[in-house]
């Protein structure tokens, strides 16, 4: 494929400090990234997307929030290839230094590079979404490029934020609400054999609870929004969608019923606000609830690894990826298909996984699941690939003993 030989020879070409990258870390954190693998996860994904025949050459204008990894990344690759948006799109990654850069910096160099093939302008920015600094800025840019905007998607996971107004930075934790819980939860040792242990954990006090709605609540959405409407930045029929997530009753205590379900119970009702707020121009906010997807954010809670691997045992080719479901999200939010909302208004993208008869099947093995019949009730293949491509590892197609640059630039904006 054509980004990925240009991006390779790129890699390959100025041998100023290349090196061997292997996946050393713990558990589900590795510390460095593969450039070449996570340009090469990221054709992977633009192949999924497909393209459609003729592209706009004056696409919608777009900002996606989070653009680097996960859903944010997927509905990034899937809004150029198949929509040919314009705009802007942020994460937030550490460059390489001693270590690589992240996985999002590579990838985020590979999504420009598909930008440029397929003469979108679209770019990047690294920085803190939650700071105003950076909404003036990306603001400023897209009123000097664009004019305007017609989508903004919100796709943030992030541990913690400080609010630029107070000062004060939020923490956010993964605990339960009301009483402690003890999951069943997935390890690899360092040979990449599977174990089950139980953790526990205790419920969050209220200063937890409270700082993780400000870290993942709506809070942030709502203020880009003001940031644009103040600037005079909302096209008629603007629409802006964040991420959500409900999942299984396997997982509700530490998920739904706990501090990110409240989290996300916030942003849900930020939703019903600022669609009242976008009427004046015939806009809307919607929430979309996503399904379970292997990202750097979903893998740090605990008992969803095992939760995602038993899901796929059970689904196999019908576990939707987050191309699939971006597909249908971009669908929805241009009116090519109507939406698939709830009875609280919100896109449903997860009804694959929580179909009564999936979820049932999930929680048989999930009652019996031990360490010795962890690899036939869980596909914990599919999920250690998984979690290492979001590294950059275990990529089909690459030598990973061959030496790579890892000092490579952030694409500068087109
Ligand atoms: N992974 C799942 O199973 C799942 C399912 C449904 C919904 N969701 C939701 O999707 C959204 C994205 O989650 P994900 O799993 O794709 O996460 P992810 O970890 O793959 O990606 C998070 C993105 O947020 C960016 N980010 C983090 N902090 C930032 C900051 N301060 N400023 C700018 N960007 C920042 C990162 O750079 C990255 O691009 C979340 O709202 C999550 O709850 C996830």
């Amino acid at each position: 494929m054509a980004l990925c030989g240009c991006l390779l020879s790129q890699s390959e070409g100025s041998p100023v400090s290349e090196r061997i990258v292997s996946p050393a870390g713990r558990g589900f954190l590795l510390l460095d990234s593969h450039p070449t693998g996570c340009f090469r996860s990221v054709a992977q994904m633009r192949a999924e997307a497909g393209q459609r025949a003729q592209l706009p050459e004056d696409g919608p204008v777009a900002l996606v929030i989070g653009s680097s990894a996960g859903y944010g990344l997927a509905a990034t690759v899937v809004g150029l290839a198949r929509h040919g948006i314009r705009g802007v799109g942020i994460g937030f990654e550490r460059p390489p230094g001693r270590r690589t850069a992240t996985a999002g910096w590579y990838r985020t160099i590979a999504t420009d590079a598909i930008a440029g093939e397929l003469g979108c302008d679209f770019s990047f920015v690294n920085a803190d979404a939650f700071a105003d600094t950076t909404k003036t800025d990306v603001l400023d840019l897209i009123a000097k490029r664009f004019g305007g905007l017609d989508y903004l998607v919100y796709s943030v996971a992030a541990p913690r934020r400080t609010d630029p107004r107070t000062g004060v930075t939020y923490q956010s934790v993964i605990k339960p609400l009301g009483a402690a819980h003890t999951t069943k939860t997935l390890e690899f040792d360092s040979e990449g054999t599977p174990t089950l242990r139980e953790i526990g954990a205790e419920p969050a006090n209220d200063a937890e609870a409270a700082a993780t709605v400000q870290v993942m609540g709506g809070e942030d959405w709502s203020r880009w929004i003001t940031a644009l409407a103040e600037r005079d930045l909302l096209r008629d029929g603007f629409r802006t969608v964040a991420l959500s997530y409900i999942g299984s009753t396997l997982t509700s205590a530490i998920y739904r019923d706990g501090t990110i379900g409240a989290a996300k119970a916030h942003l849900e009702a930020t939703a019903d606000g600022l669609s009242d707020r976008l009427s004046a121009v015939g806009g809307r906010a919607l929430t979309s609830v996503n399904g379970a997807a292997v990202t750097q954010a979903s893998t740090a809670i605990p008992g969803i690894a095992l939760y995602v691997g038993v899901l796929r045992a059970v689904l196999a080719e019908r576990l939707q990826s987050p191309v699939e479901q971006s597909i249908q999200l971009w669908d929805q939010l241009t009116g090519a298909r109507p939406f698939d909302l709830d009875e609280a208004g919100r896109i449903r993208l997860d009804r694959w996984e929580l179909d009564p008869a999936v979820q049932a099947k999930v929680a048989e093995r999930w009652a019996s699941i031990t360490s010795e019949t962890v690899t036939e009730l869980a596909d914990v293949d599919w999920f250690r690939t998984q979690y290492r491509n979001l590294y950059g590892f275990d990529v089909p197609g690459i030598d990973y003993s061959r030496p790579v640059e890892p000092d490579l630039p952030w694409p500068m904006p087109r």
